[in-house]
């Protein structure tokens, strides 16, 4: 029998459903799977509430939860595979990803650099590249070192002609390709090295990291070591003249016309999502760049993707026109040997050309900002709760003259969505 309390307690509870699976991260968040129903005993934030599942409490991401108004177990059908892998695995069973990855010298030769200064300590090692595609760094593993066995795990079609060309190459006694999900294949052994190659745009689109970090903390043994090692999300105040010119003021006179009118749609069109593969160059950046995030990918957890904040405050170095943020990562591959040089790939604008290139952040409205000036805030990296490899960027700044009183400061925010 329900005391009168706890009547009143489940009226102030609502019951929602799960739309996808969340782990929590630290001893505060409650961690649920698809179709869990949960109850809400709280709403403190729109972002995150309190709720109860089979008696434990703790927060949830709000994103995560519908009320199907019906009770019954709503499946959305649009829905269906929230990680989308049928397009996903898909597109790497073509070569046109795996040739824009090849072509990549500065990607490429960075992975080669790594196994080539190790390749004393790769003797007799076990190792698993998650994610091999045409088996580059296993054979780059096989070729300039000597290890016990490469476990290469490839998800797509592209697994049959990675075999093919292993043993095209010899290398078939070293290098094993296993096809399928690294979460759901299974090795003989656990390894020592877990290498990949798995950034996306702005490091962490696709959300390939996640496959990593379940792969390491079931294969990698215990001291074992994670390539990349660490990574960085780097972002930098910028000017974008051009881009700016190409989408925004093209309206202003077209051939002797007024288009104007037209500039709101274009602001929607080419401004609300990030561009990806912008070039920014060097004299664009407004002030010395700053990483804003940084992983370590042995501590990392999964749930820690669900939402990854940073801060930066930038002091302005030129008077010029502020249109947006441009963002880049750098990686970091540990050597083998303790004391050994790091081998380092940076994919900002003075280093060498990637296909990664970079990401710019375009504001709706340009801002004139004066050498002095400085702009701080936060960025956060809101994982999508649904489509799992998609995120959510938001930006907020505050603009702050150098001689201008503090009431004159001029604070923005914009959400990106990459891409839902
Ligand atoms: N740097 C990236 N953004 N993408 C480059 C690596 C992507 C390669 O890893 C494969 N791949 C991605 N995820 C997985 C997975 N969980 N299991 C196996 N192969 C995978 C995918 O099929 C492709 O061949």
């Amino acid at each position: 029998m329900q005391t009168e309390k706890e009547d009143e307690d489940d009226a102030s509870c609502e019951e929602y459903v799960a739309r996808s699976d969340f782990t929590g991260s630290g001893t505060d968040q409650l961690s649920f799977s698809r179709g869990d129903r949960l109850l809400v005993h709280a709403k403190p934030s729109s972002e995150w509430w309190w709720a109860e599942l089979q008696g434990v409490i703790g927060y949830v991401p709000a994103g995560y939860l519908s009320q199907d108004a019906a009770g019954e177990e709503e499946e959305d059908p649009s829905i269906e595979d929230p990680w989308q892998d049928e397009e996903y695995f898909g597109n790497y069973g073509t070569l046109r990803l795996h040739l824009e990855m090849l072509s990549d010298k500065s990607r490429t030769e960075a992975y080669r650099q790594v196994i080539l200064r190790n390749s004393a300590s790769l003797s007799s090692k076990r190792v698993m590249d998650l994610g091999c595609g045409t088996g580059i760094i296993s054979l780059f593993c096989a070729q300039l070192a000597r290890p016990s066995m490469v476990y290469a795990v490839e998800a797509s079609s592209m697994a049959e002609y990675t075999r093919q060309l292993v043993k095209q190459n010899g290398c078939d006694e070293v290098v094993t390709v296993l096809q399928g999900r690294a979460e759901e294949i299974e090795l003989p052994e656990q390894v020592d090295v877990l290498v990949s190659e798995w950034m996306g745009n702005c490091l962490l689109f696709e959300f390939m990291v996640e496959s990593v970090l379940l792969a390491r903390d079931r294969w990698l043994r215990d001291g074992g070591t994670m390539w990349p090692s660490s990574a960085a999300l780097t972002l930098v105040p910028c000017q974008a003249d051009s881009y700016y010119a190409e989408k925004m003021a093209f309206w202003e006179r077209p051939y002797g016309l007024d288009f104007t009118p037209l500039q709101p749609l274009a602001q929607q069109e080419f401004f609300t999502k990030p561009k990806f593969s912008h070039i920014i160059d060097p004299c664009d950046c407004l002030a010395a760049p700053c990483d804003v995030i940084s992983l370590d990918m042995y501590t990392l957890q999964v749930g820690d993707l669900e939402q990854m904040k940073g801060q930066f405050h930038f002091c302005v170095e030129k008077s010029a026109v502020f249109h947006g943020f441009t963002a880049w990562f750098t990686v970091c591959f540990k050597s083998l040997e303790a004391g050994g040089a790091t081998v380092e790939l940076n994919t900002g604008p003075n280093s060498g050309p990637t296909h990664w290139k970079q990401t710019l952040f375009m504001l709706d409205r340009p801002v004139s900002v004066c050498a002095g000036d400085s702009i701080s805030g936060t960025i956060v990296l809101q994982r999508n709760p649904v489509w799992r490899r998609h995120m959510t960027v938001t930006l907020h700044w505050t603009i702050k003259g150098s001689t201008d009183n503090p009431d004159n400061a001029q604070a923005g925010t914009k959400s990106f969505p990459m891409w839902r």
